[in-house]
């Protein structure tokens, strides 16, 4: 278990949050921007200091205000994944992964971890030779292989495209379960959250507003088919209103009701539901 009570005046509000993780469940924290997301990863990382709290991993004290306790960050047990990677560009793939680890000697280890994220022939290559999901593998990797408590992610996949990142989400709880780890996520990404995520916290202004399971906070009903969307744009008719979507890579036009449409302003992030079987389907044929 996970336990982390935290204050720290930012500049124009005093983030204070109180948050308990179960051992590996995989957490989010969502929220807007600049609601402190990224300061709380930074704070249980240890590379910024709370004004005062107690973040506590598996009956382990890494800080507190109360005791004088506060474990530098290489004693953390911690893996890092930041959005724009932050690999040494001059270093082999293999390199880079073996940075990481305590015992340099471990080739062994590292053609292992190379060879879940399937990158084991590129490791006597230079990080440019890489794509952007290749380098988001490695970071990963290179985060877990020193078998960390916690996993920090933040904003891990907002670098990558649509398709890919559907790709990555399903590598990424599969590295978790598999390293049986606790991940900690800062995203904006509702449909990410949603999907990954077994307990979200939601925050604003530094203040947590809510927290629970996906389904309480985004009142998801498993009998309906539910989409995440955002508003684009809206347009309104003499019976209804049309709101103009985006649904990952897709826009989508979708007429409501005039009270539902007059609720909604751009921007807003939504849940699109329909009963289950409701829906007709069509071939596309293009020759
Ligand atoms: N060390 C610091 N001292 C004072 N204020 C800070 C410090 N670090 C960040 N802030 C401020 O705290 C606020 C929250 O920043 P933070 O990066 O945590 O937000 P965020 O929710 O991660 O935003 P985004 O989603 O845009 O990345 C910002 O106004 C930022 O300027």
């Amino acid at each position: 278990m996970i336990e982390v009570k935290l204050k720290k005046k930012l500049f124009t509000f005093e983030l204070n949050v109180d948050l308990t993780i179960q051992g590996n469940d995989f957490v989010s924290i969502f929220g807007p921007s600049g609601a402190g997301k990224t300061t709380i990863l930074r704070l249980i990382a240890g590379l910024d200091k709370p004004d005062s709290g107690y973040i506590c991993v598996d009956g382990k004290v890494w800080y507190s205000s109360k005791d004088n306790i506060d474990l530098p960050v290489r004693l953390r047990k911690i893996g890092f994944v930041f959005q724009d990677y932050a690999l040494f560009e001059n270093m082999s793939v293999a390199k880079n992964v073996e940075f990481a680890l305590e015992s340099k000697k471990d080739s062994g280890y590292v053609d292992e971890l190379l060879e879940l994220v399937n990158l084991r022939e590129y490791k006597n290559e230079k990080i440019s030779l890489l794509s952007g999901g290749q380098k988001q593998r490695l970071a990963l990797i290179r985060a877990l292989a020193r078998k960390p408590k916690v996993l920090l992610l933040d904003e891990p996949m907002s670098a990558l495209d649509w398709s890919l990142r559907a790709t990555l989400q399903d590598e990424l709880l599969f590295l978790q379960k598999k390293f049986n780890i606790t991940a900690i996520m800062v995203s904006h990404e509702i449909s990410e959250v949603a999907k990954l995520s077994d307990y979200i916290f939601v925050i604003k202004n530094g203040k947590i507003t809510k927290h629970g399971k996906p389904q309480a906070i985004f009142d998801i009903d498993t009998n309906n088919v539910n989409i995440f969307g955002t508003v684009i744009d809206k347009k309104a008719s003499d019976l209804l209103g049309i709101l103009k979507v985006l649904i990952g890579n897709s826009i989508v036009y979708i007429p409501t009701n005039k009270n539902q449409f007059s609720n909604l302003s751009i921007g807003d992030k939504i849940l699109i539901t329909t009963k289950a079987f409701n829906f007709s389907t069509k071939k596309i044929i293009l020759d």
